[in-house]
């Protein structure tokens, strides 16, 4: 992605600032119409229905019309659609305070945002029109970073508008006033804009969630990240929901609203940013869960909080928190999928969080309405609680449960305490569990495209580890059994044509737990350092990265043929396929022989497999020289050695550990 390149088209500065202005509208609007809905209303329950009723009405738009809209869209001149847009919503929120009353506040709010569904088609139009194919998904983010990034900015300037309201016109009439004339300028912005006639695409909600769950929906992982993001939505739309009826009841007014709306947004920014890079040696998948676990546990002092300034604190926390599980999650996206998959799963976890963020958003104010307001004695000891406190709680507990189910559903070190594991990751130093008595061994994989070296280099390690000691065992993958060099047979043989991707696949699975029921394990239980010569990598990296089928299920298919045994230690000979390629003399078999595209997906698989989990691989280059290479595998692999000689026996012959140095 290439933001600052996409900044130098100048069509696409002015559109973005015109996003970002459309988006400051749009936040500030969500603020203005909440707080004028509650002033118009003197009860707890009748002022937190009313906010729930402007939600809900901003809400529903984007539910029901979002496609709908987006097909007129296409029939409309871009910018003339964006213009007079521009100026219907700034004539509604103004009329807001002059016709002052709560009927039309909820026609108004459901207008703006209808009306907003066609600013918004119109504005991805213009986009795609405005930047070369390229650029476009660096665009594309950009363009959630307006709208999104308005969010606190909106925040701060409502809080700010109030305050100054305070002074000059009590009530928020102003800060209709300031979104009204926000409405404007994004129209002057507007109307320097080139128009555009680039094809009109509005997805709809239903159809990213239908797509999402055909296709990538089956996976734990996905499954897992969906609880999550619902969990995540929870957390932090439970807060925006309740925020003006919070801020009233302690006496933050609409200046405190703004400024825990503020809060949650920046708070999120951050763990965006951040959720992706926090701990680099913990496992991501682990982390997503506990992320959620922890901002479950933030929002319990959340809600029972009975001071401003605290809640900014806290709420900036706990968008931290969703923020940094939801970019983690994304990352966990990235790196597990291949690129058409990876489209539908990021799809489908936005959809879902749409979805949960929209309902949350419209029923917390609404529920708490509804709990009302009561008074708590314990003896002497009096505690106000309300319907924010109760609908605050509960989604603490809620979120805590999807917190719990994605950790179950997502765990790839199962059986590995999370304190160990957590505390390898702080100090650098990756816990590795210890090995069961009955499996002593080593298991170490060799794996790379095609004439990497694997075989040149699992040979040497080989001879080296025997010179110094070892028992050591070297196998690989197809044909180690006699089973498995029939199936060898049929893989590679150049006249097995018509083989479907998923026979292919099982093939090389059924190869696979042959391999290790009747070669590996016996030889790890013996005590053996056993050296494969290809291992599941392969499957995931060939198949799914090569062929195309989904990594995931391949993963599942090929832990269950093996009983979850994973090396030790997998070493990856990183080569270009141009380069691996040449290094044969012998005419191509039938997985050689296929196109370079293929070849290329395969590598960039191995280091997409080997970067998700930096602690059991060495990634070396195998471009280098095979002394050289030698070398670093040799150096890694004398820290993973076990003792040859056994401490009990150390004591009695004072020997030393046979290998010293490389
Ligand atoms: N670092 C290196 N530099 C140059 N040539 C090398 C290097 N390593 C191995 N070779 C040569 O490349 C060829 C392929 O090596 P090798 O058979 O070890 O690769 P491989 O990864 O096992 O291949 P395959 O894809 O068949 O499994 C051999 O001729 C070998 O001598
Ligand atoms: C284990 C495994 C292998 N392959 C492919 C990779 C190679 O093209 C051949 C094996 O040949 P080699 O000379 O022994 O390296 O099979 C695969 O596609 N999937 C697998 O799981």
């Amino acid at each position: 992605m290439n933001n600052p390149g996409v900044f130098r088209i100048k069509p696409f500065r002015r559109l973005w600032i015109a996003l970002s202005l459309s988006g400051l509208g749009d936040w500030l609007s969500v603020l203005a119409l909440t707080a004028f809905a509650w002033s118009l209303t003197d009860g707890y329950t009748s002022g937190a229905y009313a906010v729930g009723a402007v939600l809900i009405a901003k809400l529903l738009p984007v539910v029901l019309f979002g496609p709908l809209a987006g097909a007129i869209a296409e029939q409309l001149d871009r910018r003339w659609t964006m213009v007079v847009v521009d100026a219907l919503r700034a004539g509604l929120i103004v009329s807001v305070p002059i016709v002052d009353r709560l009927e039309w506040l909820f026609i108004a709010a459901f207008l703006v945002e209808f009306l907003t569904l066609f600013w918004r088609a119109a504005g991805d139009s213009v986009l795609g029109g405005t930047v070369p194919q390229k650029n476009l998904e660096g665009a594309r983010r950009l363009a959630l970073v307006a709208a999104y990034g308005s969010a606190p900015v909106a925040g701060l300037l409502f809080a700010g508008v109030a305050l100054i309201a305070k002074a000059v016109l009590p009530g928020p009439d102003l800060t209709l006033y300031v979104t009204g004339a926000v409405f404007l300028v994004s129209l002057v912005t507007v109307f320097s804009l080139k128009g555009v006639r680039h094809p009109v695409s509005v997805p709809s909600l239903v159809g990213q969630v239908l797509d999402g769950w055909k296709y990538v929906g089956g996976t734990p992982l996905v499954r897992g990240l969906v609880v999550g993001t619902i969990g995540a939505s929870i957390a932090c739309a439970s807060v925006l929901g309740v925020a003006r009826i919070y801020a009233d009841s302690l006496h933050g007014g609409d200046a405190g609203y703004g400024m825990v709306f503020a809060a949650v947004f920046v708070g999120l920014g951050l763990g965006l940013f951040l959720g992706p890079r926090m701990l680099p040696g913990f496992s991501r998948r682990r982390l997503f869960g506990l992320t959620l676990i922890l901002t479950s546990l933030v929002l319990v002092p959340v809600a029972l909080v009975h001071d401003l300034v605290a809640l900014f604190f806290l709420s900036a926390l706990l968008g931290l928190g969703a923020g940094a599980a939801v970019g983690g999650g994304h990352a966990l996206v990235d790196g597990e999928f291949r690129e058409e998959l990876r489209d539908r799963a990021s799809g489908y976890l936005q959809a879902m969080a749409r979805i949960s963020l929209i309902t949350v958003l419209g029923l917390a104010p609404l529920a708490a309405g509804a709990i009302g307001e009561h008074a708590l004695r314990v003896g002497d000891l009096g505690y106000r609680a309300d319907g924010v406190n109760g609908v605050l709680l509960v989604a603490a507990l809620l979120t805590l449960i999807t917190g719990l189910v994605s950790y179950r559903l997502m765990d790839d070190r199962r059986g590995i305490p999370l304190r160990r594991d957590l505390s390898g990751a702080l100090t650098g130093v990756p816990y590795v569990p210890p090995v069961p008595k009955k499996e002593r061994g080593l298991f170490i994989a060799f794996e790379g495209g095609e004439g990497a070296g694997k075989t040149t280099q699992a040979r040497l390690l080989a001879i080296w580890l025997r010179d110094n000691g070892f028992d050591v065992v070297t196998t690989r993958e197809p044909g180690a059994t006699k089973v498995g060099m029939r199936l060898r047979a049929i893989l590679l043989d150049r006249e097995t044509t018509g083989l479907s991707f998923r026979a292919e696949s099982l093939l090389y699975a059924a190869d696979r737990a042959q391999h290790v029921d009747t070669v590996v394990l016996p030889a790890l239980g013996r005590g053996s350092i056993v050296i494969t010569d290809r291992y599941i990598d392969s499957s995931l990296a060939y198949q799914g990265f090569g062929r195309e089928l989904p990594v995931e299920e391949l993963r599942a298919v090929n832990e269950w043929a093996v009983s979850g045994l994973q090396p030790d230690l997998t070493v990856l000979l990183d080569v270009p396929p141009s380069l691996g390629l040449n290094r044969f003399s012998t005419p191509a078999d039938r997985i050689e022989s296929e196109p370079t595209a293929f070849h290329e997906r395969v590598s960039r698989g191995f280091r997409a497999l080997a970067e998700a989990e930096p602690h059991r691989y060495l990634i070396v280059d195998a471009s280098l020289a095979q002394s050289e290479i030698t070398r670093q595998i040799q150096e890694k692999v004398l820290g993973v050695l076990p003792d040859p000689v056994p401490a009990s026996t150390e004591d009695i012959t004072s020997t030393f550990p046979v290998i010293t140095d490389a």
